[in-house]
Parts: C-alpha cells; structure tokens; sequence
C-alpha cells in the first residue's frame, strides 16, 4: 500500500471512530452505484421521480425548508493568525473550532451510512487540476458531487499517485440553523461542514475547496482561484478569444456563459462556447497569458429566471438527467419555476399545493444540478489539460444606478482597482437581506481564504516583466429607470457589449477616456435590431461625475479597512482617480 493510501485510509477511519457510521461506501461513481443510491433516495423521500416521458431520469429534491442558500454568518476561515483570515472573512481559533466541531460530529453518523467521495477539481489529466476526498452522510451530496466533478475511481487513482488532497468532512447533522458550521482550516488543507445539506455548504469541492481553499493555495503558488465564469467568443473569422467573468452569486454568470447571440450575429458567424459557469482557476502560462480550467464538471445553477427566451442553452440541457432543487412541480411532474413561459405549478417547492398568495411556487435560490456535457454550448476546449487562454477579465454586479454598461479599465492596476471595489445588491443565493447594496470584491467577499488586502496585493503581483496579461473591464446589466424597470434588455444582448469589449482588445473599436475608465459611445456599439430608445442607451453610457466622486469616498474608506495589508499602489490608483473627478 502506498504511504498516500496509508493517509488516506487513516484519515478515514479517525472519522468512522469519530462519526459512528453503520457503514462505510467507497464511491466509485459508476452508473450502477449512483442507481443504487438513487432508489435509496426515491424510498426515503429525499427524491421525488419527475416525469419519465418528458424528463427522463430527472428527480426534485426538496429540502429542510430552513436550508436553501449559503449561510455567510456561519462560514469560518480558522487561520493561525485572525489578520490572515482578514476583515472579510469570520475567524475562529483553529484549535477551538476544532473543539466544536468535534463535540458536533460525535457519534453523528450512528444509523446512517458514511460515504467517501473522491473527488477531482479539473480535468482528471490537467496538471492544473487538484483533488480532495469529502467524506458525507447525505446521498444526495454524493449524487450531487458526482455531476459537479470528477468523482470516483480516476480520481482516487490521481490520489493515490500524488498524495495531496484537501480533506474534506460533512455530515447534514440534524439539518438545525443552530446546530451549522462551515469551517475552512486552509492551513491544514481541510475542511468541515456540519448542519446544512444546501449547496455551497455542502457539495465541499465546490466553493469550500475550489474556491476557499484554492484562493489560499493560489497565492503561495503563484495563481488564482476565482469566482468567475469562462466563455468562448468565436468572431465570424473563426477566431475564438475566451474572457473570464466574476459577478456576485445569482448575478448573471450561468446566463453570461450560455449566451445565444442575436439573430443578426448568429448570422454573421459569431458562437459562443461555454467552457464553465462559476470558478475559474488561472495560471500564468510559458508565452505570459493567462491560461484557465473550469475546475468543475456541471452546473449548479439558479432555476428562476430561466427560459427559453433567457436561456435556451440551459432549457436544452435540464430536460434529462437532472436533478432539481427547491423547484416548483406541474400536475404531470415537470419541474417548474418563476420565469418559465409554459407550464403551471400544481406544488411549490415546499410540496405544499400551490397558492400564489402564499409565495412563489420555487424557492428564489432553487438550482439545478447537471451535467456540462448537456450544454449545447459546452466546448471541448473545457477538457483541455493545459486551459484556454484569456483575452479579457470582466467584473459585474448588481446596480441599479451609477455604475455605466461597459467601461475599460485603463491597464492592470486600474482594473484590479475596478475588482477590489466592486458593490453589488446581495441576492436570495445567501440567507439575510436580499437588495443591499455591498461590497463584494472580484465577487469574492464570500470565498476569498484570506486577506483582501493580500489578495489585492497578490492580484497587483500578476503585472511584471514579460506578462500578457487580459484587459479588464466592468460591465452593469442592472440598471434600472425611475420605474424600477431594467434598463438594458440583458442576456443574449450582452453580446453587443462582448463584441465591443473584444474589438477594443483587438484595436477595433472606440473610446472615450475618463476618469473612471474607457467608456464606449452609443454609436461604439452595434444597436441594430435592439430597439432600446436613443435616450437610455445614452444614460447607461454616461459618467455621473458627483456620484463617482461620493464612490470613490467611500471605496477609500473600504479600501482601509484592510490596513497595512492594502497595497499602497491601489491606494493611490483610488487617489489619482479622485482627484481627476
Ligand atoms: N436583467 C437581467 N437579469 C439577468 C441577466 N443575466 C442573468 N440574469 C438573472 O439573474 C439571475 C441569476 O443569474 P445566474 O446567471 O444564474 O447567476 P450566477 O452568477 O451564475 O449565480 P451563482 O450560481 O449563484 O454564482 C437569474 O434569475 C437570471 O435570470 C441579464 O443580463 N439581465
Ligand atoms: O454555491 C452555491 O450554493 C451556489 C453558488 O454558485 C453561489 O452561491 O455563488
Ligand atoms: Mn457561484
């Protein structure tokens, strides 16, 4: 036995004497082992079956009803030193959390089965990719898990020959909002999860590994883990520039990665290929670019909102072999949310019969689970080992006024800047308040494993000699008019917005310097076929200098509230930007 397996094998067995399972299952992820566990599901009630003819292999999920969104309250980074968690994380006493979660994890598996999940973030041959094992008492993370990486016998193989891997452990608990804790030990390279079934608390490769454990890795060595998705734009000369877009959670990524362009671009030869949907890893390859992997392998995406007029990529791809979350069901058990433009709820996501007086048939934050490979848009360039090279880094969010449709961050500093001072209105994807505008940088505020002032100061450390490095822009699909009404019609019409973003890498397009950044003109961007009046184009596309100026106010006191840690070349970028306003 290899001294990998030994570790393995050791640390498995410390947490059966911890937990007390019944039983332990090694997953594999084959066909047969996810059958099984899915007629598991199906005799406890954790799935309801959807409709066979229309949804082949499609199951609900409907959870504790006090378990939908990610819990940010409850989610630690359990560093050594409290500053190297950062004013933007919770910290706790490593050793004390520890203490905690044991008292919590004692004996919790008696009667249940513990399953061991082996897991890969990335393709199974990329040297880029990294592996973790999650440990789990919840079937459902397992078939969760199963979709969003590279679960299984490959990946235990990976394990085995390299030795690292992030240790993960979860077991759902009593499913009590006061008995829940998220804990990251990036130092140790574990991670543990207790009380919550909901995503992002519990499917531990995803943004507990790929993104808070890898953000902490990345900076030692040398990349970046970052909460964005990665999209292909193929221009009618067949040439194909990939961007990277970070935007806070429920604004926007999925349906950015999945765009379907206008009818007028389609006709011109422009696609869009979709290579993921939510992390980003990048490294710095040989010629200086930037090279990213999608380090997942499906999608968990936001349900309301999306159809065939938003997304018909993501409609094309839920209708087999999907697992939905929180959703609302038809009479004949097709799943169903707010947006969708056929159908009617006969439950909501409660399972309750359905009453629009009493609430929306889905929950806000329900999701899909699926896998990429059913994206009409997927690429095979995501399974590229060595990743796609990026021309461009956008960073977006929620707001409903100040911040213009596009602009172009003048050189690397300034759009780290433009990252590091992101605000967007939090969404239904977190428990508390939904529509507060906060900050959120590079859409990170809720995974960053460390300082963000390290993380600024690393970000700043990617411009040196011989880099050729993305542009970087900031876009707002957000805006709204006196009325409360979007502004910009969004989604497939993005494309008018990529379009000009990637002629101004390429030196085709047009700008107008100001002190914010590079704004395009009306004229700058292709409004054929919008209908969008000449007078809102324009106010999306104009500077409000004193609202600029009262930002900038406030985005140097944020910038302080990391101290010493902010690097004082971003300091001074926030200054000299002022001082022009
Ligand atoms: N008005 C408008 N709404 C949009 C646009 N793009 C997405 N949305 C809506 O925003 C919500 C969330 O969008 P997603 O694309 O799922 O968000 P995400 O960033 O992938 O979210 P996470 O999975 O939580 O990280 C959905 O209800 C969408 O319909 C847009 O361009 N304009
Ligand atoms: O992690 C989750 O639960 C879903 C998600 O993408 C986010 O919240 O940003
Ligand atoms: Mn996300």
């Amino acid at each position: 036995m290899s001294s990998q397996l030994a570790s393995l094998n050791d640390w498995v067995a410390s947490v059966a004497q911890l937990t007390q399972p019944d039983a332990i299952h090694w997953c594999d992820g084959s066909d047969a082992e996810n059958a099984r566990l899915v007629e598991l599901m199906l005799a406890n009630g954790d799935l309801v079956k959807l409709n066979e003819q229309t949804h082949p292999n499609c199951y609900l999920h409907r959870s504790s009803p006090s378990d939908v969104a990610r819990v940010e309250h409850l989610t630690f980074v359990c560093t050594r030193h409290p500053a190297d968690a950062g004013p933007n994380n919770n910290w706790m006493d490593p050793a004390e959390a520890h203490r905690e979660m044991d008292a919590l994890y004692a004996g919790c598996m008696r009667g249940r089965t513990m399953y061991v999940v082996p897991y890969c973030m990335g393709p199974i041959d990329s040297p880029l990719s990294r592996c973790g094992v999650e440990i789990t008492d919840s079937p459902y993370v397992v078939a969760n898990m199963r979709i969003m990486t590279r679960m299984g016998a490959a990946a235990q193989a990976r394990i085995e020959r390299e030795g690292s891997f992030v240790k993960g452990l979860h077991s759902i608990g009593e499913l009590d909002p006061n008995r829940r804790f998220i804990m990251h030990f990036p130092e140790e390279l574990s991670i543990q999860s207790y009380g919550s079934g909901y995503g992002g608390n519990a499917l531990l490769g995803k943004k507990c590994h790929a993104l808070r454990i890898a953000s902490y890795q990345a900076r030692t060595e040398g990349w970046l883990a970052e909460h964005m998705l990665i999209v292909g734009i193929e221009n009618p000369q067949g040439e194909t520039h990939y961007v990277a877009a970070a935007f806070p959670s429920a604004c926007g990524k999925t349906n950015l990665a999945m765009l379907i362009p206008p009818e007028g671009y389609r006709r011109a030869g422009w696609k869009v290929w979709t290579v993921g949907d939510d992390i980003c890893w990048m490294h710095p390859g040989a010629d200086g670019r930037l090279y990213a992997i999608n380090p997942e392998a499906g999608f968990f995406g936001v349900a309301p909102g999306t159809s065939e007029k938003t997304n018909a990529n993501a409609m094309a791809m839920l209708d087999h072999d999907a697992i939905f979350t929180n959703t609302g069901v038809t009479a004949d058990g097709q799943p169903w949310w707010e947006g969708m433009t056929s159908g009617t709820p006969a439950k909501d996501w409660q399972g309750r019969d359905y009453d629009k007086a009493v609430g929306p048939a889905a929950h806000p934050n329900s999701r899909f689970t699926v896998s990429a490979k059913q994206c009409p848009s997927y690429t095979a360039k995501a399974e590229d080992p060595q990743g796609v090279p990026l021309s461009a880094i956008i960073f977006g969010g929620r707001r409903a006024s100040l911040v213009p449709l596009v602009l172009e961050a003048r050189d690397w500093t300034h759009g780290v800047l433009v990252g590091a001072s992101m605000a967007s209105e939090t969404t239904a994807a977190a428990t508390g308040a939904v529509g507060v505008v906060r900050r959120d940088s590079m859409a990170m505020k809720p995974f960053a494993g460390y300082n963000f002032g390290d993380y600024f100061a690393h970000w700043l450390s990617f411009d040196k000699p011989g880099a050729k490095l993305p542009k970087i822009f900031q876009v707002n699909w957000f805006r709204k008019d006196a009325d409360g009404k979007f502004m910009w019609p969004g989604f497939g019409d993005n494309m008018r917005v990529l379009e000009w973003m990637l002629k101004r890498v390429t030196g085709q397009a047009h700008a107008v310097e100001t002190p914010v950044g590079n704004l395009p003109l009306p004229a700058d961007l292709d409004t054929e076929g919008l209908g969008l009046d000449a007078a809102t184009l324009e106010q999306l596309l104009t500077l409000d200098r004193a609202g600029w100026k009262a930002e900038m106010e406030s985005i140097g006191e944020y910038l302080e509230e990391f101290g010493d840690r902010t690097p004082e070349v971003l300091k001074a970028e926030r200054a000299r930007i002022a001082a022009q306003l």
